[in-house]
């Protein structure tokens, strides 16, 4: 069996707990032979929570509960090593902040590590002359802002390049390579839940070579884009738009079986008839229908309902037809 491919953010939480296991278990070392017990206890409980942790994400591949955990462990950590071994220990928090930003999302992380840095401020207020203190007070906080304008700024790049990466930018439908991972995924759903079942929808607009002819392509693109808006109002939850590419689209509909589907598929074909487009264009749809099977891959999946969609079309189109 391929193995699943690890996530960046499973990378980053299985390095940030590995370098959290390395960097204090020398010290619960030292700290064990000076005998200085609370210390070492503090830091074997933050080497125990990040091996956990460390197991729980390498073997299940699940982040969510990992990352809070590692970035509020972080935040906790530090400002108990600073009260029990005073400012000597400060320069934990540059790298305590840093691992805040990489765990969690900036503005959350912004709020944690200002909470974490106020504690250490009042701890180390009697500790220090007052020139040590605001000039350290000032480049931890100069620190924690820089890092949230270059995390807030890394987020919003990531999240276009995902909108560009997965959406088709005519009609905001997902794109074929985002149909491509959701098959895969619906797949591997059924395949670990065998009596699960989902249903590909496959919609081709019928004649459409005739409006673009008639009209031009720009009001061949303008009726693409109200065709999937009038579509993405049909759907739930569960379903989604995808552009497969020209006229054609696909929803897919999950834990649901072909006759669950073939309602909303009947719903869509009605709707569409009813409706006029750009100068009063009148436009009809072709459906196939396939509900998805044990044993075959995601690709024959979608030939499936290609094939039933061709038997819509040559039994005179505007017409859903259900694979066998
Ligand atoms: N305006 C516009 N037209 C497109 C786009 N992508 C594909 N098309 C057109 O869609 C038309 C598809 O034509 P055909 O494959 O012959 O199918 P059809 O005319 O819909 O006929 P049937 O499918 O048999 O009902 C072609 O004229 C393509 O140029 C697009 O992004 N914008």
């Amino acid at each position: 069996m391929q193995e699943k491919k690890r996530s960046p953010e499973e990378i980053v939480i299985l390095a940030i707990s590995s370098a959290a296991v390395f960097c204090l278990l020398p010290f619960l070392i030292w700290r064990s032979i000076e005998q200085d017990w609370l210390i070492a206890g503090l830091d074997l409980f933050a080497i125990t929570v990040a091996i956990v942790i460390f197991i729980h994400v390498y073997v299940t591949h699940k982040v969510l509960y990992a990352r809070w955990i590692l970035g509020i462990l972080c935040a906790i950590e530090l400002p108990l090593t600073i009260a029990m071994k005073g400012s000597d220990q400060i320069g934990w928090i540059y790298p305590a902040i840093i691992a805040i930003y990489m765990l969690l999302n900036p503005t959350v992380a912004l709020m944690i590590s200002l909470t974490m840095i106020s504690i250490v401020a009042g701890v180390l207020w009697s500790q220090l002359s007052p020139l040590m203190y605001f000039q350290m007070l000032f480049s931890i906080l100069a620190t924690a802002l820089f890092i949230y304008a270059f995390a807030a700024h890394m987020l919003n790049q990531q999240q276009i390049l995902q909108q560009l990466s997965t959406k088709d930018p005519l009609t905001g439908a997902g794109n074929r390579r985002a149909l491509e991972d959701k098959l895969l995924e619906l797949m591997s759903y059924k395949r670990a839940h065998r009596d699960n079942t989902s249903t590909l929808i496959l919609i081709d607009l019928d004649q459409f070579k005739e409006i673009n002819d008639n009209y031009g392509h720009n009001v061949g693109d303008q009726i693409l884009v109200t065709f999937a808006s009038l579509v993405k109002q049909k759907l739930r939850n569960n379903e989604s738009l995808y552009r497969l590419g020209g006229e054609e689209f696909v929803i897919t509909v999950a834990d649901k079986t072909s006759d669950k589907a073939s309602i909303l598929a009947e719903e869509i074909r009605e709707l569409v008839d009813m409706f006029l487009f750009t100068n009063s264009i009148h436009l009809t749809i072709s459906i196939g229908i396939a509900e998805s099977q044990a044993n075959e891959t995601s690709l024959e999946w979608l030939g499936r309902a290609d094939a039933a969609m061709y038997k819509a079309k040559g039994a005179g189109r505007n017409l859903c037809c259900v694979a066998a």
